[in-house]
């Protein structure tokens, strides 16, 4: 074992990282949100960049997803034209690299970009053309696929659905559905999924945050997700005992036995009240059980937060040490949605050496079981 207390943020800011879930227009700096707004005239609660970023913080800070969610207004609005969205792509890649990810998978939704006139089409090229900018810029340190969003209240997942086929070999690697969860359940996009299993495209579906094991069940079983935004209430269906040990019911079994991907957003999580705190947050009892958890940041800016504020609250609220976090990294890793081959070599070449040579620093006695 490693010895966390001497673990610092600075290595744990090193550590190569892999985030699933993070949402492109929930990770703006508020200086470019203060920027692009002035450009196109769009209102904002205040044009003080970091009086706005606390503002983004305590608005979401709702204990309401419905809430939390209003706050995108103020970043959607903005991001109206290709060069913002191109901007907005290339800064969120330069933020990856300084943040310690080596891997991520962007999310946003195309269809609420439209607003000036863009076509679905042009919305994506434009977020390709910023991604590619600044994976260039960073000399292949990082990897960046997009993820194309639908919005669950909305009706636009098939077409969604059919862009993200057309993207599928120019940097789009998957599809998900977001937006209020509750009323609004995954099978009323059935058509759409239909349509990505029979073209082998993969998945997510944000579920199990503000609603429980109904909607992961459908999740799962009737749309056919290969991974769960969220997901941390599958706890409703598992018993902690007084001595520890936990028994669970079907559906977590059947989550934890297929090795179902949980993409886990503390911070988020605790916003929105799907968590009560980050001491009381699910993330430990299903880490404890080996439950397939990924670390993730889900919306940056809204929550002031990164991978490596995420891993660093993780270490001081449980104790976590480099393997911990070694392990969110290769589980999220393994359960990307890029090609097998790169998965490995990002794990063999980038992730393990990342945590081995870290925890020659961190311990010099310690080995790194990472289980490529
Ligand atoms: O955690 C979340 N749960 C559900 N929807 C979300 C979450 N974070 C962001 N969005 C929604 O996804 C859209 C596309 O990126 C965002 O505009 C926001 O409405
Ligand atoms: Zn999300």
């Amino acid at each position: 074992m490693t010895q966390n207390v001497t673990l610092t943020r600075e290595q744990i800011r090193r550590a190569p990282k892999v985030v699933l879930h993070d949402h492109l227009d929930g990770g703006l700096r508020p200086a470019t949100v203060v920027e692009l707004a002035a450009a196109v005239g769009h209102e904002l609660p205040t044009t003080d960049a970091a009086a706005l970023g606390e503002w983004f913080r305590e608005q979401a800070d709702s204990g309401s997803l419905v809430r939390y969610l209003e706050t995108f207004e103020h970043t959607v609005g903005v991001m109206q034209t290709a060069d913002a969205l191109r901007r907005v792509a290339r800064e969120y890649v330069e933020d990856l690299v300084a943040d310690g990810v080596v891997y991520a998978e962007v999310r946003w939704a195309p269809e609420q970009h439209l607003r000036a006139g863009l076509t679905l089409d042009e919305t994506v090229a434009a977020v390709q053309e910023g991604l590619e900018e600044g994976m260039e810029a960073a000399e292949g340190t990082v990897l960046v696929g997009q993820l194309l969003t639908a919005m669950r209240h909305a009706d636009r997942a098939l077409e969604i659905a059919e862009l993200t086929i057309a993207w599928r070999d120019r940097g789009v690697v998957g599809f998900d559905i977001a937006g209020a969860e509750d009323g609004f359940p995954p099978a009323l996009h059935r058509e759409a999924f239909d349509l990505l299993r029979e073209n082998n495209v993969r998945f997510t579906i944000h579920a199990g945050e503000a609603h429980g094991l109904p909607s992961i069940a459908q999740a799962l079983h009737t749309c056919g997700a290969d991974r769960l935004g969220h997901g941390v209430r599958i706890v409703d269906d598992i018993t902690v005992h007084d001595d520890g040990t936990a028994t669970l019911g079907r559906l977590a079994s059947y989550v934890r036995d297929k090795r179902i991907p949980l993409e886990v957003a503390p911070a988020s999580n605790v916003q929105t009240a799907a968590a009560p705190s980050l001491a009381e947050h699910q993330i430990d009892l299903l880490t404890r059980l080996g439950f397939r958890v990924t670390l993730n940041t889900d919306n940056r800016l809204m929550s002031n937060t990164s991978m490596t504020d995420e891993m660093t609250a993780l270490v001081e609220t449980f104790g976590y040490d480099l393997e911990v976090l070694a392990w969110f990294t290769v589980n999220a890793m393994r359960s990307a949605f890029v090609d097998y081959d790169t998965r490995v070599e990002l794990i063999e070449e980038v992730i393990v050496p990342g945590y081995e040579s870290l925890d020659v620093e961190v311990d010099a006695d310690a080995d790194v079981d990472v289980d490529a």
